[in-house]
């Protein structure tokens, strides 16, 4: 069976050819060149020299090469795709180590590890993204960048807690332009590989080879941005960035864990630029939304999980989507460790490091002063200390309101625990926001998301 594959390639590739779906230039630019060269059981292992387009043809062709195959040879074989190197590689590998292990690991691995392609993960699209209340406007707004880049909105600024799936939709954006027009010059980076970049550059005496490389593009997606603020040799450069794509009608999108107005140390003239175009949010799920996910999730990886698992896992897990897909990992894992079936019973005793002591935290100033110095990236030292910056005075005005609000804690013994203050200082704090959230949609919204953080309702 595996030489017919390989000995009728070429007619795997007419078919491929003739397929009306697929386009002359298409099929001369991704599929032409792709070589079976072995067959694990039911697994077509495929070369294909393009590291660029591999995660693409995988995305876009594997449907239709697999079913190529199964028309000349009458089976299904899944396929893998794989670089010269890696096929070099597991070759070595394979010499060096026992028969019966390797061929499967460094298949399995290459292929989930296929995310070379500009850093894009393949899972990561608007196919596998679940739209929800909580995400509705960012995806949409996605949406519409991705299918009309610098026209709809530009920049597009995304912003939402820890796990919530901003790099989701951010990669999703990619795939699409790219898909659409696989040689539009799309480049997706952290702010933090732009800072270290940078920095190479100037250390390297490079700067002109990074200017080329960041202004010479189509489509400049920057992942979590607020790690940029008070790196002002980054911020000058990243503003020229910003003014040249822009001036030339190129999109740029921008994701942050909060509003612009919010990245304390955040230059105005760049702050202000972000506000050009559309300012998205993404909120946590609500229960059906987390339904949902899991649900997706199920289907996506062929997971046969119990209704009542995942509901178990919804109703707990509320604030971070990552958390919510780890705890289906975890549940997995273990039932494959105690050789047990997936039931809620097996669920609750794999989570209970994760769940129980969430749901029984209490809430405390010292709690809420945790979480507010994270979201602020502060040190929850500086909060209570006598420091008087705005940045750190604020801050902790917000820990003040917060005390105020979620406990029931005197005022004295909350200014007691934030720093031995008195508690006309509590007042004042608590009255200086409650009047500020007035005015101030945006600090509203963060005393939202630190609520929910706060209280995982
Ligand atoms: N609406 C959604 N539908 C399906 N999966 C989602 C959704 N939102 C998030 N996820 C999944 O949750 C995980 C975390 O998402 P992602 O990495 O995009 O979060 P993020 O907001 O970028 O987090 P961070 O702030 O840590 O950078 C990913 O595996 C992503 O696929």
């Amino acid at each position: 069976m595996s030489h017919s594959v390989i000995e009728n390639w070429d007619k795997v590739q007419a078919l491929l050819r003739d397929e009306s779906d697929i386009s002359k230039i298409s099929y001369k630019t991704f599929l032409e060149n792709l070589q079976p060269v072995k067959v694990h059981d039911d697994t077509i292992i495929i070369k294909t020299d393009d590291e660029i387009g591999r995660d693409y043809i995988e995305r876009k062709y594997s449907r239709s090469i697999i079913i190529a195959i199964r028309e000349i040879v009458g089976q299904i074989y899944e396929i893998k795709f794989m670089l010269p190197n890696e096929l070099e590689k597991e070759n070595k590998d394979k010499k060096g180590s026992s028969k019966k292990s390797s061929t499967n690991n460094s298949t399995h691995n290459t292929t989930t590890n296929n995310s070379q392609y500009n850093n894009l993960n393949s899972r990561y699209t608007f196919d596998t993204f679940v739209v929800g209340n909580n995400n509705k406007l960012a995806h949409a707004a996605s949406l519409a960048v991705a299918e009309s880049p610098a026209e709809a909105y530009n920049p597009l600024f995304i912003y939402g807690g820890v796990g919530l799936g901003k790099t989701h939709l951010m990669h999703s954006i990619a795939h699409f332009i790219l898909s659409e027009n696989s040689r539009s010059k799309v480049l997706y980076v952290s702010s933090e590989k732009f800072t270290n970049e940078l920095i190479n550059s100037i250390r390297e005496d490079k700067n002109e080879e990074f200017r080329q490389k960041y202004r010479n593009i189509d489509v400049l997606l920057v992942d979590d941005i607020q790690f940029i603020a008070g790196k002002e040799r980054t911020q000058e450069e990243f503003f020229h960035t910003f003014n040249t794509l822009y001036e030339a009608k190129k999109q740029i999108i921008i994701s942050s864990d909060r509003p612009p107005k919010e990245i304390e140390t955040l230059e105005e003239r760049l702050r202000s630029r972000f506000e050009w175009g559309l300012i998205a949010d993404i909120q946590p799920p609500d229960y059906e939304t987390r339904m949902a996910i899991l649900q997706k999730r199920a289907e996506l990886e062929n997971l046969d999980l119990p209704d009542d698992v995942i509901q178990y896992v919804a109703t707990n897990i509320k604030s971070n989507i990552r958390e919510l897909e780890g705890a289906i990992n975890k549940i997995i894992a273990y039932s494959t460790l105690v050789h047990k079936d997936l039931t809620k019973e097996l669920a609750e005793d794999a989570l209970k490091d994760l769940i129980t002591p969430e749901k029984n935290k209490e809430i405390t100033p010292e709690f809420i002063l945790e979480i507010v110095a994270e979201h602020y990236n502060l040190n929850p030292m500086d909060i209570v200390s006598k420091k008087r910056p705005r940045d750190i005075a604020y801050p902790r005005q917000i820990v003040m309101y917060l005390s105020r609000t979620l406990t029931d804690l005197s005022l004295p013994k909350i200014g007691q625990i934030l720093g031995k203050r008195d508690h006309t200082t509590i007042i004042h704090g608590y009255e200086k926001i409650s009047k500020d959230i007035t005015k101030d949609s945006a600090l509203k919204n963060t005393i939202e998301i630190l609520t929910k953080k706060i209280t995982g309702k």
